[in-house]
């Protein structure tokens, strides 16, 4: 088994040096061929392709967060090699999703050993982003650019940064159009979930990361003092489930929105949009899971 990792070395609170150890210790203990691979930030995708070349892995473990994760899937769409994750972020949403163990040990077995491998949805915006989580407009978003702006890091530029971003979100009015019909809508924040939960283990709906379609979240009211204990107890997502009432679940949707707002997908900042198609691409990756 060749096994390339891709590792995000500055992702998370904490350093990643454990997990680089275990990967070191598991891959002698079973004769695993690896590779790493660590992200800078800039031509990341251009150099994982080049690895896949050079390398040839029979599977690709992305290190990080949601970020690294959807880089990597990305780079492995329409190629038959599965994907591992190693949740090293700070909410890692999809792992979360896909019940991939915290602990990091257990986590580099299974990306190592794993062999249970499931087809992954991927969520596609205006035909050119690709998403493997959530992508959101409205308040969320907001913190996401104003992080990638001001930086700061952990629950400090959280918290710094959620009041300021729920403070500044206006209420959106926008139309939503799927094949199923039509819909008027009002919220303070929309999200686009390829998963059936936030990595905050939020239920949105019953749907599955392998079901062919995607749900549309309207995140109707935010009541301050819920969205601060959400955010300080489970990081990351502050909505809580009183938030949102009405989710949609579609194969394909257009959605207008009466002004330009904050747009991002799995942690990364967009820009601002008042328009968005979504369609979802079914099947196209396939990942370990436990
Ligand atoms: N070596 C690096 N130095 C600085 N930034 C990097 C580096 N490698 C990747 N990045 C950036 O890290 C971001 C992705 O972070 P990632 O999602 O892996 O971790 P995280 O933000 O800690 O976790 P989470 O998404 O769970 O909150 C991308 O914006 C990417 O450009």
């Amino acid at each position: 088994m060749r096994t390339l990792f891709v590792v995000n070395p500055v992702s998370g609170a904490s350093s990643n040096d454990k997990a680089i150890l275990c990967i070191h210790e598991r891959a002698v203990a079973t004769e695993t061929d690896f590779k790493f691979c660590y992200t800078s930030g800039n031509n990341d995708a251009e150099n994982i392709l080049e690895q896949l070349e050079d390398f040839k892995p029979d599977r690709v473990v992305a290190g990080g967060g949601d970020g690294t994760v959807q880089l990597v899937a990305r780079v492995l769409m329409g190629k038959n090699i599965p994907m591992a994750i190693l949740p090293l972020g700070s909410a890692n949403g999809l792992a979360t999703a896909l019940q991939i163990p915290s602990r990091i040990e257990d986590a580099v077995e299974l990306s190592m050993t794993g062999k249970n491998i499931r087809p992954l949805d991927v969520l596609r915006f205006d035909r050119k982003h690709y998403c493997t989580h959530l992508a959101d407009i409205g308040i969320n978003a907001r913190m996401v650019k104003r992080y990638t702006e001001e930086g700061g890091s952990g629950m400090i530029g959280y918290m710094k940064f959620l009041l300021q971003s729920i403070k500044e979100s206006p209420l959106l009015n926008y139309i939503i159009k799927t094949p199923e019909g039509i819909y008027h809508k009002e919220g303070y924040m929309v999200a686009f979930a390829n998963a059936h939960m936030y990595g905050t283990g939020i239920h949105i709906s019953q749907g599955s990361v392998s079901d062919g379609k995607f749900e549309i979240v309207n995140v109707e009211r935010v009541a301050l003092d819920a969205a601060i204990k959400a955010g300080l107890t489970k990081f990351n997502v502050f909505i809580d489930k009183d938030m949102f009432s009405d989710v949609i679940s579609c194969t394909e949707a257009d959605i207008t929105i009466d002004k330009h707002v904050d747009f991002q997908i799995d942690g990364e900042y967009m820009g601002e949009i008042d328009r968005l198609h979504i369609d979802i691409l079914s099947s196209y990756l396939r990942i370990v899971t436990p």
